[in-house]
Parts: structure tokens; sequence; C-alpha cells
């Protein structure tokens, strides 16, 4: 097991490249599953929950190679094995498995997924849709079996606007029998890169990246070549460690129309931002203005990048309130921010930021992903040694984090734990 430790209070400066979107690996690999012959994904971001979804895809009978970056899944023999527990625990997008599984083998059993803790995450909708579809779906010791004599194309309307949800409901219809409408879908560009690779491999699908999807199933998938889109999350994270330390970072394969509403609130508090076909240049400010964030679904100012953004708030001359209106209750890096010397304080959904904090290293735990890239940020920023554990969170979603700021010249290393901290860890 290893700790993070940053030796913060320094600017950073130079140029950052974004990988492969983590949320789009998520649901292109599961695809693979809906289709006859090799599908080769490039791009993909060297994080462990491509390697769980590798592992899980060979459990089930799959081929599959992946080096540089680059996946090649021949998915000719698998067949519906049960994957009731283990991996599937690992990550939330285990649940893609089961559109995916549905679609091709029209029955499927997997444990309920994993993820981030960020308070209730129900999977309500993709059920739904499921049944709509006609599958019967029960939930039996934690895991949920799915089994239909065949998948026909129905209307769905989604009561929450859910990424998960769409893109599950997407897996399955693309090989019912008819017509599917979603109603009321999410539009993350996710959605848009998987929908692109379900049709390059044969799917008919229209209205991808609206709240209106129609699918006319097929019989077939065939394999194709498909790059993935960059990690607009892994990105956002960069711009706001960028506002908050950088002398001039440039970050390199972003697509900066996905990051709008980021890019309107940092500038709202002042900070330089230049935007270029692929890049995103910043430079941090002499004064941050307090400003209020509420979290939305997508073009709205994603949810994934609340954790971080608060740190950045604690620089600001002011008050700042940050709502999260998707998951009210995702301010578990609110108690370690405050061990660092923020002051903070949670009412309700929202964070009340009171600032400016000179921030001090301290020991601290990374409780889920993005709380994860919140603290790096903080480290970075703070005075002294900042020491994060709770990593397998943050290797979840960040490939090559501490080769990707050392290379900004940053001071970020990752050590191991002795067995007494390992200890002190689990009882903590
Ligand atoms: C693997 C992946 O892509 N994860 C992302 C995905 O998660 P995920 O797909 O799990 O999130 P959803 O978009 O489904 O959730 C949005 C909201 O809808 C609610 N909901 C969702 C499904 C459902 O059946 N019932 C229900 O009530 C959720 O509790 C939440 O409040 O979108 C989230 C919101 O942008 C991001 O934070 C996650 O990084
Ligand atoms: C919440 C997140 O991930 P997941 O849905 O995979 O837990 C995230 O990426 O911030």
């Amino acid at each position: 097991m290893e700790k993070l430790k940053i030796a913060g209070g320094h600017p950073l400066k130079g140029t950052i490249k974004v990988s492969g979107a983590k949320n789009s690996a998520v649901a292109l690999i599961p695809a693979t599953i809906l289709a006859e012959t090799p599908v080769t994904i490039e791009g993909l971001p060297d994080i462990s929950d491509v390697h769980t979804l590798k592992a899980l895809l060979e459990e089930i009978g799959g081929n599959v190679s992946f080096d540089n970056g680059e996946m090649t899944v021949d998915p000719s023999q698998m067949i519906s094995m049960p994957l009731p527990n283990g991996r599937v625990k690992k990550l939330r997008a285990s649940y893609y498995l089961m559109g995916a599984m549905l679609g091709r083998f029209k029955k499927a059993v997997i444990g309920l997924p994993g993820g981030c803790h960020l308070g209730p995450r129900p999977i309500d909708q993709h059920i739904k849709g499921f049944e709509a579809l006609g599958a019967k779906i029960t939930n039996e010791q934690g895991a949920i079996y799915l089994r239909a004599d065949e998948l026909r194309g129905a209307r769905i309307y989604l009561d929450v606007v859910s990424v998960g949800a769409t893109i599950n409901i997407m897996l399955a219809a693309v090989r019912a029998k008819g017509r599917t409408i979603i109603e009321n879908a999410a539009k993350e560009p996710e959605i848009i890169d998987v929908a692109t690779l379900l049709t390059n491999m044969g799917a008919k699908i229209k209205g991808a990246g609206t709240d209106v999807i129609r699918i006319d199933g097929v019989d077939t998938l065939q394999g194709c070549q498909h790059t993935i889109i960059p990690d607009r999350i892994e990105a956002g994270t960069f711009m706001i460690l960028a506002a908050a330390v950088g002398d001039g970072v440039l970050i390199d394969n972003v697509i900066p129309h996905h990051l709008e509403s980021l890019i309107a609130k940092l500038r709202e508090m002042g900070v330089r931002v230049v935007t270029r076909d692929d890049q995103v240049y910043i430079e941090r400010s002499k004064e941050y203005k307090p400003i209020d964030v509420k979290t939305l679904v997508y073009p709205g100012f994603p949810t994934d990048l609340q954790q971080p953004f608060t740190v950045l708030l604690t620089q600001a001359v002011g008050t700042s309130i940050v709502t999260d209106t998707i998951y009210p209750a995702r301010f578990k890096h609110i108690d370690e921010l405050r061990r660092m010397n923020a002051n903070i304080k949670v009412e309700g959904s929202s964070a009340i930021v009171n600032s400016p904090s000179l921030l001090q290293g301290a020991k601290v735990k990374a409780t889920d992903l993005r709380a994860g890239a919140a603290l790096v940020i903080a480290g970075l920023l703070a005075e002294g040694i900042t020491e994060i554990t709770g990593l397998e969170h943050i290797d979840r979603g960040y490939s090559d984090l501490v080769e990707k700021l050392n290379g900004l010249g940053a001071t970020i290393w990752r050590e191991k734990m002795s067995t007494t901290e390992m200890e002190q860890l689990k009882n903590s």
C-alpha cells in the first residue's frame, strides 16, 4: 500500500497532457461485448477502472490485449458467466455489463456496483429501462438477475437525468427488436462517444447528446476501431490546479467546449483562461473573487469538479457557496480540507467557504476519487508536506498523476506505507 506525498507552496509551469476519458472508457469497454468480431479502442487511460473491466471481460471469456492505451477485445468466445461479486464492486461502471450482456446474451447476473461513496446512488432508472425492453429483473442477495426471451424496443422516459441509465439502456436497446426512444436522456459528451462506437459497430442511433435518443435495433454488430475522447474531468482538474498554483500552464488534449461551465466560473473568479482548438492555457490570479457554484447535469457545472473547485475557492477573498444538486452529500473532502486549515462548513447540500486561507500541509485521507483530486490541489497550495492516503480512489481515475505533475515542476511522490501506518488507516 502506498501514500502520496507533496511538498507544496511552489508555482507550477509547463505543459500537461490529458488522457482518455474515464467515464467513456468504462462504457466503451463493456460495449465491446455486443460485437461478434474484435473491437479496438485507442487512447484509453491507464487507470484501475480500465484494468478491472479488462479482467471482467476476461472472466466471461473475452480475449483482451491492452498496451500503450490501445485495447483490443475479441468478444467472439464470450459467454454469459455470472459476475455476482469481487471485481464488480470495485467500480461504479460495472453496471454497464448489465446492459451489454442483456443486449448480447439476453441474460446476465451482475453484482451491485461499487464506485465512489457520494451518498445514495440508486440504479432504479436502469432497471426501469431494461424492464421496458422486456427483461425480467430480480435482486437476489446483492446481485441483479436479468433475463429476457427477447428484447423489444420501447419508449422510456427517465424520471431523473442519468448518465449511467442513458448509456445502459442504449447498450441493451441496440440489439432489441424495433425502435427504442429514450426521453429526458442525459447529454454528456461520453454518451456521444459511446453512441459513436456503437454506430461504427453497426448500430442505428440518432440524437445522442440531446435529450431524446432514438435507437433502431439491429441483429448483429461487428468490430471496429475507435479513438476515445479526452477526459473533461481530468482536464478540469488540471485547469483548477493551474488556476491555483500555475505560473502559466498549458493543458493539452482538451475539448474546451466540454468545459464551458468551468471556464466561465474560472473567469468569474478573475483567472486568466485562453482557449485554443484542443488546448487551454491558464495563469493563477493575484486576487481571486469569491463566487457561488451550483452543480447541474451537462452542460452545467459538473459534480465531479465540485470537490477540486472548492479548494480553489479557499484562495478567494470573501465567502463562496458551493451547492451540489446531483450528489447533495458529496462533501467528505471538507473534513480533510479543514485539517489543512481551510475554513469551510457544510449546510445541507452546500459548502460555505470563508476565505482566504493559508493552507498547511497535513496527513489526510482521500475518501473518494475527486476528494483525492481536491487534496492533491490543496497539497500543492499548502505550506509544508501533505501526506495523502486512500490512493486506490485516485488511481481509479487519474493516469500517471505523479509523473504528469512532476513534469510541471511539482514535488510529489509515492511512498510505501509502513505496517503501523496501514494498521492506523484500517482503524481510522
Ligand atoms: C461511471 C460514470 O460515468 N460516473 C459518472 C456518472 O455516474 P452515474 O451514471 O452513476 O450518475 P447518474 O448520472 O446516473 O446520476 C445522476 C443523479 O441521478 C440519480 N439516479 C441515477 C440513476 C438512477 O437509476 N436513479 C437515480 O436516482 C443519482 O443518484 C444522481 O443523483 O455520472 C455522475 C453525474 O454526472 C458522475 O458523478 C460520475 O462520475
Ligand atoms: C464519481 C465518479 O466516478 P464513479 O461514478 O465511477 O464512482 C467520478 O468520476 O468522479
